[in-house]
């Protein structure tokens, strides 16, 4: 049987006919938080923020579920639609952590704080209706479901979406050409779709895949854990290029990432800092050239 948590992929939700719609990015940073806007035309920065709120967390605090050890230690953060949040920070400062109890992972307790995504409490409901309510996470090492090829998981996934909104269920050869130019997008060999999900993919595979059920089975908010680790440079920029294509005046992205060069591929509204399991400081791609610079060396690799 998949692990648990295998449940946000499986029954996330359908990708959204919105998706090709140009991104309307906002790169106004939060009012308290002033930086520099070194590389962007002003022009380039609207004034302020004005999507709707996806995903607003408050004070969150949690710890492993087993000991009892508090990792995020009163996380803020707000997501609004159309924006796309970097998370950066040093190894363990608890930035998947903070994905994991998003999306309901049951190792972790939340024990203090609010989680609200499109209004409704996050806190109570199980994993695979955090996904059917539109949160998708890529993991930071994809699992292997054995037994279960890729075609099917991502139709069951869709269609368990499809019945959601009460659409019908598509058939395999229905299936077959919706997913079959997000293959060809992502410079993908169709015969992926045959194999079992993950098992013997090598880890920029893996990554790949973790984009191709995004972009089939999409979401409004997809949480992305280190999806530039272990790509080679072209893997990324088609990774990146997936992400970018998939982004609509209405969905977002929070990104965890050690690489400026994945901020040069998917521009951020906002970056923030993680240290010891809360956000420290907040702005945009400017603090990621400043950590670059020495402010915080050890956070950002180029
Ligand atoms: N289930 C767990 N059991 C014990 N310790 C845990 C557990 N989950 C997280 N931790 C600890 O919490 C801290 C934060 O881990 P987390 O994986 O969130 O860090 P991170 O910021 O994502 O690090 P990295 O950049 O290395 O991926 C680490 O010290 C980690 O060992």
């Amino acid at each position: 049987m998949a692990p648990p948590l295998a449940a946000v992929s499986l029954t996330s939700p359908l990708f959204s006919p919105s998706s090709s719609r140009p991104l309307r990015r906002r790169h106004a940073p939060p009012p308290s938080v002033s930086f520099q806007t070194r590389g962007r035309s002003p022009a380039a920065a609207p004034a302020e923020s004005s999507g709707s709120p996806l995903l607003e967390v408050r004070g969150l605090t949690a710890s492993v579920k087993e000991t009892g050890q508090q990792i995020l230690a009163g996380v803020d953060l707000t997501i609004r639609e159309g924006e796309i949040h970097a998370i950066m920070g040093k190894n363990g400062s608890g930035k998947s952590t903070l994905t994991k109890v998003l999306v309901g992972h049951p190792h972790y307790e939340v024990t203090g704080g609010t989680i609200l995504f499109k209004g409704q409490d996050l806190v109570d409901m199980e994993p695979e209706d955090r996904s059917l309510a539109g949160l998708f996470m890529s993991f930071q090492a994809p699992i292997e479901i054995p037994g279960v090829s890729n075609f099917d998981f991502l139709l069951m996934a869709v269609n368990a979406r499809r019945e959601k909104s009460g659409l019908p269920a598509l058939g395999p050869l229905e299936f077959y050409s919706v997913v079959s130019p997000k293959v060809d997008a992502l410079k993908m060999d169709p015969k992926f779709l045959d194999r079992n999900v993950n098992e013997g993919f090598s880890g920029g595979e893996r990554k790949r895949n973790e984009i191709l059920q995004l972009s089939v089975i999409g979401a409004d908010l997809a949480l992305l854990d280190e999806i530039d680790s272990g790509l080679d440079v072209d893997a990324l920029e088609d990774v990146a290029n997936a992400v970018n294509g998939l982004l609509t005046p209405q969905n977002s992205v929070m990104m965890i990432t050690h690489y400026q060069r994945l901020l040069d591929l998917i521009k951020p509204s906002y970056v923030h800092i993680m240290e010891n399991g809360k956000i420290i400081k907040t702005g945009d791609s400017s603090i990621a050239t400043q950590i670059n610079e020495g402010g915080f060396k050890s956070i950002a690799l180029v």
